[in-house]
């Protein structure tokens, strides 16, 4: 039976590897909409800058922007995972991301004793985008990142605040650009040069086939990742994780997760214990 103590003990390893470094959490979709989650994933972000690993944390936020969406009368449109993004719909994503979102997640973290900061891809010009040129089509405001400024990440980190990001990106002129916020994750893991990647998400992993629910892929390497997103294996919301991941292990990250967010704790179990959890990405090789 394991004591309190055999589990600190356990997770000793974990501290000591980690101690310093940069880890990138990804927290978004139908993960964040439970309450008491939501709670509990403050919790861990708080838990790993007390042992004095460096969080940044990128969410997302997609249903609360579909939600404000409905209410104004515009139906959400999605395209290969990411949404049809027309000058009306920047507007919305702005206000729920940059504003409501990223500001109750700051202060959520605030309230567990964090030092929490909350930016835009605008602020100190932190994610430059262009617009996304989709062989799907033409998707409007969606844009692609074209560079990480991380130094105010770094200025942050260094001094022990925690950033929030929101994935709103600052195009060459100035306008907004809606990045999906996996995409933008993988970017400032690889811009920062993080010991990890962690993407909370809704389901357990990822499947080898949705469909088959004993199929979770534990451990694969980027070539694997980059099959599946050919063949179709993953398709909707896993496209952009899945890119993510490959941009954070082509950047230097050496290892990335995609992991359960409505389990309690998933992040601690993640990064703490032997055991390990969801699906574990890594380079080739590795
Ligand atoms: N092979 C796969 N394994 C797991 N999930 C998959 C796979 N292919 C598609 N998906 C879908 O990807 C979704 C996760 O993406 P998304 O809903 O965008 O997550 P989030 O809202 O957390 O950003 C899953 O709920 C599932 O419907
Ligand atoms: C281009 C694009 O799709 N942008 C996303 C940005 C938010 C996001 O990525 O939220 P989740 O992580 O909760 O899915 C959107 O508009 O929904």
């Amino acid at each position: 039976m394991q004591t309190p103590a055999d589990v600190l003990i356990e997770a000793l390893p974990y501290f000591r590897e980690f101690y310093g470094k940069i880890v990138v959490v990804k927290y978004g979709g139908n993960a964040m909409i439970d309450e008491t989650l939501k709670e509990q994933v403050m919790q861990d972000i708080a838990l790993l800058h007390y042992v004095g690993i460096r969080p940044i944390l990128v969410h997302g936020g997609g249903p609360e922007i579909s939600a404000l969406m409905k209410q104004m009368g515009y139906e959400p449109t999605f395209v290969g995972g990411l949404r049809v993004t027309d000058a009306a719909t920047m507007e919305i994503v702005e206000m729920v991301l940059a504003g409501k979102t990223n500001k109750s997640i700051v202060a959520l973290l605030n309230r567990q004793g964090a030092q929490a900061v909350g930016l835009s891809g605008k602020d100190a010009n932190l994610i430059v985008a262009c617009k996304m040129h989709s062989p799907k089509g033409d998707l409007g405001y969606v844009g692609e990142v074209a560079r990480v400024n991380p130094g105010i990440l770094n200025l942050l980190v260094e001094r022990g605040y925690i950033p929030v990001v929101s994935s709103v990106a600052i195009g060459p002129d100035g306008e907004s650009y809606n990045v999906n916020a996996d995409h933008v994750a993988g970017h400032i893991a690889a811009a920062v040069g993080a010991a990890k990647l962690v993407i909370l998400t809704d389901v357990e992993g990822l499947y080898a086939d949705y469909n088959d629910k004993s199929s979770l892929i534990v451990d694969m390497d980027v070539a694997r990742a980059e099959e599946m997103l050919r063949t179709g294996a993953a398709d909707r919301g896993m496209i952009p994780k899945l890119e993510a991941c490959i941009t954070a292990i082509e950047g230097g990250v050496p290892r990335c997760h995609l992991i359960d967010g409505r389990k309690p704790h998933a992040l601690l179990i993640e990064i703490f214990t032997d055991q390990g959890i969801g699906t574990m990405v890594h380079g080739s090789g590795a």
